[in-house]
């Protein structure tokens, strides 16, 4: 749905002389909507998803990224106490809640194609986030967006997406899905969590640590294709192959399916780029820098996808990642690319505090 909206106050002929808020709506060069200001919510664009489930029904992420609309192109999400964090709030969060604000704001028709985003200030979990959605153009075939997150007036967070609706075209596929055993061959998370507490070949110090360690799980089902022995002390070459899907059943909305892709995408997948340089006893602090993804072809993030990450380079203390992730049928589907921070800690001399 795309129109032009204004404002207007309306002195009804017939009636009183009471003024009335209404918003005009040009529909064609000849026609237009009056509609009472109290019904405004009208033309807003119908919610994607949870439109027939209740939060309580819905699958664990789609419940994170639920948003409540404010006002037009402004909503409001939360960090929900078992939704992952990183002592502040998710990157994959702060993404899949701004892909699902940009979403909300673009014809139906059109679902996203590409974002580009940069994480510019730790976000606090305690509070809520306000996504600030700002309409850059809507073409015939495409749709561009910016939005912004933002707590306590400063922005944490800003995300560019361009939509477009189906259209055909040429189409090729160079690069094949890599060999990888299927996902009911492997271990899930809380089974090689496990597994972990009782391997004799992990130290001692490192299988209590897991075992004392609060676990969460995670809203996405995960499943390692390279399950190895090594732990965050242990160097290992800079990549990693997962199957992941959405635990539970996700609204059938293409959009909804691609916010939870890249929801998932900053999960685990920078900490390759740690991988060789890890070492016993190195302290370091971890942040998302930016996150960009394609999406090529429709995704069902509900069922088994295959992401294969690789670290080409880390220099100035940024590790850089590539990803791309597949369907069973070895489609490729997304291509992602990520920076994260990576610095060995220096003791600080006070606790740090949130800087919004
Ligand atoms: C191989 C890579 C793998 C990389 C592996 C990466 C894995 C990523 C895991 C993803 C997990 C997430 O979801 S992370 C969540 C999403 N990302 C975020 O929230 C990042 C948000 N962005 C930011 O916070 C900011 O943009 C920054 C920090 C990145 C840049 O801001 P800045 O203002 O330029 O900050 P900067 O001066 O560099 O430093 C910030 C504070 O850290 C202190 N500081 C500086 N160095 C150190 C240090 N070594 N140890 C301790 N503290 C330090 C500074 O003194 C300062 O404290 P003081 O003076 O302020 O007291």
């Amino acid at each position: 749905m795309s129109f032009l909206k204004t404002n207007v106050n309306l002195r009804l002929a017939g009636l009183s002389n009471a003024v009335h808020h209404a918003d005009v709506v040009a529909l064609t060069k000849l026609s237009c909507l009056v509609l009472p200001h109290e019904h405004s919510a009208l033309l807003q664009p119908e919610s994607i998803w949870s439109a027939e489930k209740s939060l309580e029904t819905c699958s664990p992420v789609e419940h994170i990224l639920h948003l409540e609309p404010i006002e037009v192109d402004t909503f409001q999400g939360i960090t929900l106490p078992d939704a992952p964090k990183f002592g502040h709030v998710f990157g994959g969060q702060l993404v899949g809640q701004a892909l699902a604000a940009v979403s909300k704001s673009v014809d139906c028709l059109k679902v996203v194609h590409s974002s580009h985003a940069y994480f510019l200030l730790a976000g606090d979990v305690n509070i809520p986030i306000i996504y600030k959605v700002k309409r850059l153009r809507d073409g015939k075939s495409f749709a561009t967006r910016k939005v912004d997150a933002i707590q306590k007036g400063n922005v944490i967070f800003t995300l560019l997406a361009s939509f477009q609706k189906e259209e055909l075209g040429f189409q090729h596929q160079e690069v094949p899905m890599p060999s990888v055993p299927t996902p009911d061959e492997l271990l899930s998370m809380e089974e090689l969590r496990e597994q972990r507490l009782t391997d004799p070949r992990l130290p001692r110090t490192y299988r209590n640590k897991v075992a004392t360690a609060k676990f969460i799980p995670w809203p996405i089902e995960i499943r390692f294709c390279e399950p190895s022995p090594s732990t965050n002390q242990t160097k290992s070459p800079p990549s990693l192959k997962f199957w992941f899907r959405a635990k539970g059943k996700l609204s059938d909305d293409e959009a909804l399916h691609r916010c939870v892709a890249a929801f998932t995408a900053d999960l685990v997948s920078v900490h390759a780029s740690m991988n060789p340089h890890r070492q016993r006893g190195l302290k370091i602090d971890v942040m998302s820098l930016d996150h960009s993804m394609w999406f090529h072809r429709p995704i069902r993030a509900d069922d088994w996808v295959l992401f294969v990450i690789f670290s080409p380079t880390a220099f100035n203390a940024r590790g850089f990642v590539t990803g791309q992730m597949f369907n069973q049928k070895g489609e490729l589907l997304i291509s992602f690319f990520q920076e994260g921070l990576g610095r060995k800690r220096i003791p600080k001399r006070s606790a740090t505090n949130s800087k919004l």
